[in-house]
Formats: structure tokens, C-alpha cells, sequence
């Protein structure tokens, strides 16, 4: 099995090594009208690195061997890196947040299955234990609190709603009294009935007998010919195998073979652990002594040569340097010494080629000059993707794979337990490093004492580097903390008893329904902006929600989204997607909707205050989701006079302010949802929010699975014979959560159980349906002009515009030319 693994694993290097060959010819620079060739070259990329991501996190999450596994954690995080930032790209040079792959899918012989991204097993399976002690608490406090939210309800029932419900349980109870009675007459009914016909007609001994074959007889050929019908169906692939047994235990067998595996690299990575600890004790205590004696005498003999080259001894690189390293580094005494004299004479040649360089500097700052003016006359838009920050780490694992596990053959391991020798040689530099550090220490002082004797020197100031960067994003992150004295713990409990912290549905990404748009090409070829499909929706939401949370190497790798914003008609899934998120990466879930927040920490610093406390949980307890409902609120331009006791906009400066400070690795994530953006004010939420997820109603692809997914889900085989495709076609308009109301009200338990003798017909959703308001077309334009006066449907607006107008203008030249 585990050789399965090694190959998929080596096979998936060798697709990295041709991406990786790829990705420089990507950094240079292209002119706007070789546009599509770069968007095409990207969008292969971006395939590529989905593969990618999808074999290894198979092979992560089953291969058993320690050193290998850690070394696959990092490459897979580096690919979802890269995935992200190719996205991102992919965001610049399309101008929208869809992306039409269908092409490239084509020419790379691929389904569009591969476009789904992947999310990660190891976000549910390493869900660390804190984050699981979380969650059981956040259940406890939530149990504890259920009675006192029960009795209040109990407590809030008015004499009137007490008397509706004794007098409709007193009204069933003569109802069905009444019924029995009834039945009882009709049977009575019946019963005379078959005694006066039983009178009238009698049939002889032959005639009886052919009425029964006859039925018979007919009954039996139905049923053969329905059986017949059913093999046949079967052969040609059209009906799912009654014989589900057969293949349920083949699917639970897979199962048990992986769960196997899973527990078996639990006792792998134990074992790893114990030996880390060893390894590092007898290295130290075997290997120490001698590795320390080596460092001084070669420092010793730095010192000396220095000495006698420059007549001074060298100054010693500080800690923060790398101290020794720095000088010995990868290299062998030998060539320090030979740099030593190089430098020497280099320092002499320095001087004179200082002078001709100035000279050469004034020449080339007016070469510049001319240039850029060149360049400010042509202002031609061009496209490259920016340098990575991931791409070094995927190298390096690369490069680790070819040079230790490669060409290792499997024999040489046959339990999978973890290799000594390599394990040996990591903690040799670990160890080397620990002893260097101990040794800069003394030969620091040992360097001062020779200075003192030999060159009658008092101690030279040591020259620290200036910290610049370091000390300004200490300033930015040092806000004051309002609750110094709190613990987290006790924040976490306040917020989940005031109502700020909720308890999320349990759903995953894949329950959102949705099938991604097949022609997308050609509706941009036609000059028509193609809508998003459900299907980017949820790839989006795994992209910018799941993948940026789930992992914190991740997260401070990508490019960094604080927040998203999902538009959308009411009933499209926008909480649905929050709480998927929430599920898929064990995130916490605060409710910072402006219908929960009034009333709560009421006062003139009340907003601050519990903004600031959120964020703190948020931050300390990541991952985390802070969900803005009805958004809009939060950012309205004119507050309605009845919200107006709500105040609504409380927490708007405040909100801005904190997320803000959000860095990369704070896994905290905003996500807003709205219906009615139009009422917010444009620049305060496209400030605020980073991404703007657009869900309009969905297209016939995403209603037909919708209608035969959802119909599924309550009867298995209710959807057999029913014609989906024309429910699909009349509930054009509707929203997912009508489509999800209707079935609701068809498929009854009632409705369910009479499936076998009365199969289910699309004119029983129809009536239910027709009752419903769909989403009127003035809405839905609304909601679209809204989205293209955003700053990403401006540019996209404008850039079509302007490719219009150029290919017009090119046109008229040419028929010019003819003339
Ligand atoms: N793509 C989908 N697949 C499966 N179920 C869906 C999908 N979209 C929506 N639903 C279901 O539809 C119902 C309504 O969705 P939800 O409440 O999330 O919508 P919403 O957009 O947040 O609505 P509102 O704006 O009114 O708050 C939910 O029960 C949700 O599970």
C-alpha cells in the first residue's frame, strides 16, 4: 500500500518540476494584447497546482512514515499557497472573481471535478485538542443555559396562547373520536354491500378459475417484464445496482484500510518523538565535547590569522548575525583563510573602483532618465505576476524529496519507521548550532582578553543592527488591552452567554449544491459577462475562507484577506456558506450582526469594549469567523427612522479599526452577508470589506442539481422516474431556499411512504412553487448595477470598454483600407 503512496508521490514531483519550470517565464513582464495568452498560461498553472494539492494531501493523509510525512505537510502547504496567490493572479488579470477555465479544462484533458478545490484532510483530522476542548465547552455552556432559556419561554405564555393550546388538543381529541365513529359506519356500509351483491352473482367452479389465472397471470408478466426492464437499465449503467450491499462493503473496507492507516501513523509519530528526544540527548553528550573543542580551535585560528593578515583582530559577528555561522558556514577553514587575503586585497581595489564607479553612476542616472521619459509617452498596461513568497518553500521541498527520498527504495523501511540516519544528520546541525552558541559566548570573551593583552585595546562597541521593521510592527500591534485582568476562558463564557459566540451548524462545503458553468468561454468570446455559478461560490469560499483558515502555515504564506462580503438575494446560502466554513476548519463563530449587538455593552465606550474583546478571542482562540450579518446596517448610508433605537452603525469605527490590525497568521476571518447592499454606502464597505463574493439566482445547471440532489436527500429513490428537468426549467427565478421549501412541503413523511405505489410527478412541486414570490428581475438588475460600481466591477466595466472601443476603431481602419 504504501508503495501505491510513494509513487503517486513521485509521479506528483514530476508534474512539479515541469510547474516549476513554468512559473519564471510567468515573472516577465507582457503586453496587454498578448492578454489572453497570459491569462491561459496562468489558468494552466493554476490546474496544474490543483492536481497537485489534491495527490498530496491524499498521500499525506496516508502515508505513515514520520519524515516523509512532515516533509509532505510542507510541500502541501506550500502548493495551497501557491493556489492562493495564483488566484489572486488570476483575480488581477481577469478583473473578476470567476474565472472561465472550461478551455483549459478541455485542452488539459481534464473533468470539471479537477477544478473543485480541494480542502485538506488534515484540517478536521489535527484539529488540536484545545480547539476540541473549546468546542465541548462552548456545548457545556450552551446545556447549562438551555433550562434558564426554556423557563423563560415557559414563563412568557400568555392566557390566551394557554387556552389555543387546550382547546386545539380537546379539538384532536373529539376529532379523532369522531373518526373512529366514522370508520366504524363505513365498514358497516361495506359490509352490506358485499352481502347483497354476494346475493346477485355467482360464478361456476371453470369461471372463478379463469378470473383468478387471469389476474394472476397478468400480475406475473407485469412483474416480469418491470424486472426485465430494471437488468436491463442496469447493464447499460442508466440505474444505480439494487445490490447495494456488495457495494457498501467494498466502500467500508476502503474506509477501515485508511482509518487503519491513520492509527498506525499515530504510533509512527510517537515513536519519531521519543527517538527526537534521544537522538538530541546522545548527540550532545557523544558528539558535544569534541564539536566544541573543533569550533574553538578553528575561531581560535581565525583570530590568529586575522591578527597577522590586518594587524587587528577581527570584530565577532553578534547573535543576532548568526554569531560564528556566519564566517563558517558551509565552508572549511582552508577557505576562510583564502577569503581573508582576498578581502584584504579587495579592500585596496574597492578604493579606486569607488571613484570610476561614481563616474558611471551620474552616466547611467541620465540614460534613466530618457528611458522612463520614453516609457511615461507609452503608457501600456502590462501583465506579470508578482514574485512569490512560496515558491522557495515548494523548491526546497523539492529538492529535499530528490535528494533524500527519491531514490530510496522501500525495502530499506519495510514497517515505515523512521530513518535514523537522516534523523542523525538534522539534529547534528540542531546540536551544532545549540554548542556554537555556547561557544561564541566564551570565545567572545576570550577574543576581549586578547585584545587586552596583545593590542592594549579596551572593548570595542559592538555594533547592533538597527531593528526598523521589527519595531514598527510592534508599535502597530500594540494596542491597549481593556481587560488585562480577564482570562480568555472567562471572556469566551461571557461572550457565549450574551449571545456573541454561537454554535455552528454542522455543514460542509460539499453539501452547498452547485454546478459550475460549462460555456463560460464562449460567453466572454460572445462579449457577454458570463454570471458566477453556485459552483464558483463555493470554490471561492473554500479558497478564501477554508484554505486561509485551516492552516496557519497557510495562512501567513498567502496573500492576505481579512474579510469577504457575500451579495446575494435572501435564501442563496450566504449563512449556509459561514456556517460551512466554521464546520470545515473548526472555527469559532461570533455573531457580530447588528440585530445581535444591540442592547449589548451598551454605553458611550460599550462599542469599543466589545469590539476589542471579540477580536481578542477571535485572535487568541483562532481560527475564527466573525459574521456581519445584514451588513448593510453596519454601513448605512441613512438610517431608517425605526432602526434608529438599534443604532445600528455603533460598531462601525471600531470594527474598521481592529480589523485593520488583523496581520497574516491571524487566522481570523470577517465575512459579511447582505441582500440589500444598495442601502450601505459604497465606499465605507468596499473599504472594509476586501472581496466581494456576487451569488445571484442560480442558472439551470445549478437548479437541476439542486432539485435532484435535495429530492435525494429525502427519499433515495424518489427522483427515479421524475422528470428533473423540467422542474428545473419552471423554477427559473427562484432561489435555493424556495427550491429547498417546496420539496419540504411535497415530500411529507406521508408523501414518502406512498413513493412505491404512487411515484412522485413534477406537477406536485409546480402548485406549491407558483406560491412562492421569485426574484423579480428589477431586483436582481439592482443587485448587479450595485456590483459593477464596486472598484473590481468598475475596472471590469471600463477594461471592456475600452477593448470595445479598440476593436471598433480597429475595425473602421480597415474597412478604411479596403476602401
Ligand atoms: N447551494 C445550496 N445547497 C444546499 N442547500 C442550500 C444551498 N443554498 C441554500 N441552501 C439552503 O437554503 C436555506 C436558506 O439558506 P440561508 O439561510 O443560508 O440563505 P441566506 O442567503 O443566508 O438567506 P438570508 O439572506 O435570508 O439570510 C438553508 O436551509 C440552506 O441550507
Amino acid at each position: 500500500m504504501e508503495r501505491a503512496y510513494q509513487r503517486l508521490w513521485e509521479a506528483s514531483h514530476v508534474t512539479l518540476e515541469e510547474v516549476l519550470e513554468r512559473e519564471p517565464s510567468l515573472l516577465e513582464p507582457v503586453p496587454s494584447r498578448e492578454r489572453q495568452s497570459f491569462q491561459y498560461r496562468l489558468s494552466v498553472l493554476y490546474l496544474y497546482y490543483l492536481g497537485l494539492l489534491r495527490r498530496f494531501d491524499m498521500a499525506y493523509d496516508q502515508m505513515v512514515q514520520p519524515q516523509k510525512r512532515r516533509l509532505l505537510r510542507r510541500l502541501l502547504d506550500g502548493v495551497a499557497g501557491r493556489v492562493l496567490e495564483l488566484k489572486d493572479e488570476l483575480v488581477r488579470v481577469d478583473l473578476c472573481e470567476i474565472h472561465c477555465l472550461d478551455r483549459v479544462l478541455q485542452d488539459l484533458k481534464l473533468t470539471p471535478a479537477d477544478l473543485e478545490v480541494p480542502i485538506p484532510r488534515y484540517f478536521q483530522l489535527e484539529q488540536t485538542s484545545a480547539m476540541k476542548a473549546r468546542q465541548q465547552m462552548l456545548a457545556e455552556i450552551l446545556a447549562r443555559l438551555e433550562p434558564l432559556i426554556s423557563q423563560e419561554n415557559f414563563r412568557g405564555m400568555s392566557r390566551t396562547e394557554a387556552l389555543i393550546l387546550v382547546q386545539s388538543a380537546e379539538r384532536a381529541r373529539q376529532g379523532r373520536l369522531r373518526a373512529i365513529f366514522m370508520r366504524e359506519i363505513r365498514k358497516e356500509e361495506e359490509r352490506d354491500r358485499k352481502n347483497r351483491e354476494d346475493g346477485r352473482q355467482k360464478f361456476s367452479q371453470d369461471q372463478g378459475a379463469i378470473v383468478i389465472q387471469k389476474v394472476w397471470k397478468g400480475y406475473l408478466q407485469r412483474k416480469r417484464f418491470e424486472q426485465d426492464r430494471r437488468a436491463e437499465m442496469e447493464f447499460i449503467g442508466m440505474l444505480p445496482s439494487p445490490n447495494q450491499t456488495a457495494h457498501l462493503n467494498i466502500l467500508t473496507q476502503a474506509f477501515l484500510g485508511e482509518e487503519s492507516r491513520r492509527i498506525l501513523q499515530v504510533e509512527k509519530e510517537e515513536e519519531f518523538q521519543n527517538a527526537i528526544g534521544k537522538t538530541h540527548d546522545s548527540l550532545t553528550e557523544i558528539e558535544g565535547p569534541d564539536m566544541k573543542e573543533k569550533m574553538k580551535d578553528q575561531i581560535r585560528q581565525w583570530f590568529i590569522e586575522c591578527h597577522a593578515l590586518t594587524g587587528r583582530f577581527p570584530d565577532y559577528p553578534d547573535e543576532a548575525s548568526g554569531g560564528s555561522y556566519l564566517i563558517f558556514a558551509d565552508k572549511t577553514p582552508e577557505q576562510v583563510r583564502q577569503e581573508l587575503e582576498t578581502q584584504v586585497q579587495e579592500n585596496k581595489k574597492k578604493e579606486q573602483e569607488k571613484n570610476r564607479e561614481k563616474e558611471r553612476e551620474t552616466k547611467e542616472k541620465k540614460k534613466k532618465k530618457t528611458k522612463d521619459e520614453k516609457a511615461r509617452k507609452e503608457p501600456e498596461v502590462t501583465f506579470k505576476v508578482l514574485p512569490s513568497k512560496v515558491i522557495p518553500v515548494i523548491n526546497a521541498g523539492h529538492e529535499e524529496f530528490t535528494s533524500v527520498w527519491k531514490c530510496r527504495s522501500d525495502s530499506k523501511h519495510p514497517s515505515q519507521n523512521f530513518d535514523s540516519e537522516t534523523l542523525r544528520e538534522e539534529k547534528r546541525k540542531e546540536v551544532e548550532l545549540e554548542i556554537r552558541a555556547q561557544v561564541d559566548e566564551l570565545m567572545r570573551q576570550e577574543l576581549k582578553n586578547l585584545r587586552l593583552a596583545v593590542d592594549k585595546e579596551e572593548g570595542r562597541p559592538l555594533k547592533f543592527p538597527k531593528k526598523k521593521a521589527g519595531k514598527k510592527s510592534g508599535k502597530k500591534r500594540k494596542e491597549k488591552d481593556l481587560t488585562p485582568d480577564r482570562t480568555v476562558d472567562s471572556l469566551f463564557e461571557e461572550l457565549v452567554v450574551i449571545g456573541l459566540i454561537k454554535k455552528c451548524m454542522l455543514v460542509t462545503l460539499s453539501d452547498y449544491i452547485g454546478d459550475c458553468l460549462y460555456l463560460g468561454s464562449t460567453l466572454t468570446l460572445a462579449n457577454k459577462m458570463p454570471m458566477p455559478s453556485l459552483f464558483d461560490i463555493r470554490q471561492n469560499m473554500a479558497l478564501y475562507g477554508v484554505l486561509r483558515l485551516g492552516s496557519h502555515d497557510i495562512h501567513s504564506m498567502a496573500p492576505h484577506v481579512r474579510s469577504v462580503l457575500l451579495v446575494g438575494p435572501s435564501g442563496m446560502g450566504k449563512k449556509m456558506l459561514v456556517h460551512a466554513v466554521c464546520t470545515e476548519t473548526g472555527a469559532n463563530l461570533f455573531d457580530l450582526s447588528p440585530d445581535n449587538v444591540m442592547g449589548k455593552y451598551p454605553g458611550k465606550n460599550g462599542a469599543q469594549l466589545l469590539v476589542h474583546i471579540v477580536f481578542k478571542v477571535a485572535r487568541v482562540l483562532q481560527p475564527s469567523v466573525i459574521w456581519i450579518g445584514n451588513t448593510e446596517k453596519t454601513f448605512y448610508k441613512k438610517v431608517p427612522k425605526e432602526e434608529r433605537p438599534m443604532d445600528p452603525k455603533r460598531i462601525k469605527k471600531d470594527l474598521m479599526k481592529a480589523a485593520r490590525l488583523l496581520s497574516p497568521g491571524d487566522r481570523v476571518m470577517l465575512i459579511g452577508t447582505t441582500d440589500r447592499p444598495q442601502l450601505a454606502e459604497m465606499k465605507g464597505l468596499c473599504r472594509f470589506y476586501e472581496r466581494i463574493l456576487f451569488i445571484p439566482r442560480p442558472d439551470y445547471a445549478s437548479r437541476y442539481v439542486l432539485w435532484k440532489r435535495m429530492i435525494e436527500k429525502r427519499g433515495p429513490q424518489a427522483a427515479q422516474s421524475l422528470d428533473i428537468s423540467a422542474l428545473a426549467r419552471v423554477s427559473d427565478g427562484y432561489t435555493t431556499g424556495h427550491i429547498l421549501q417546496v420539496i419540504q412541503s411535497v415530500l411529507t413523511e406521508r408523501r414518502l411512504l406512498q413513493l412505491s405505489k404512487r411515484p412522485l410527478v413534477a406537477s406536485e412541486f409546480v402548485g406549491h412553487l407558483a406560491r412562492l414570490d421569485p426574484i423579480y428581475r428589477e431586483e436582481e438588475e439592482s443587485l448587479k448595477d450595485w456590483y459593477f460600481k464596486t472598484p473590481l466591477g468598475r475596472k471590469n466595466i471600463k477594461f471592456s470598454k475600452d477593448q470595445q472601443e479598440a476593436e471598433e476603431t480597429r475595425l473602421a481602419k480597415e474597412k478604411k483600407k479596403k476602401k
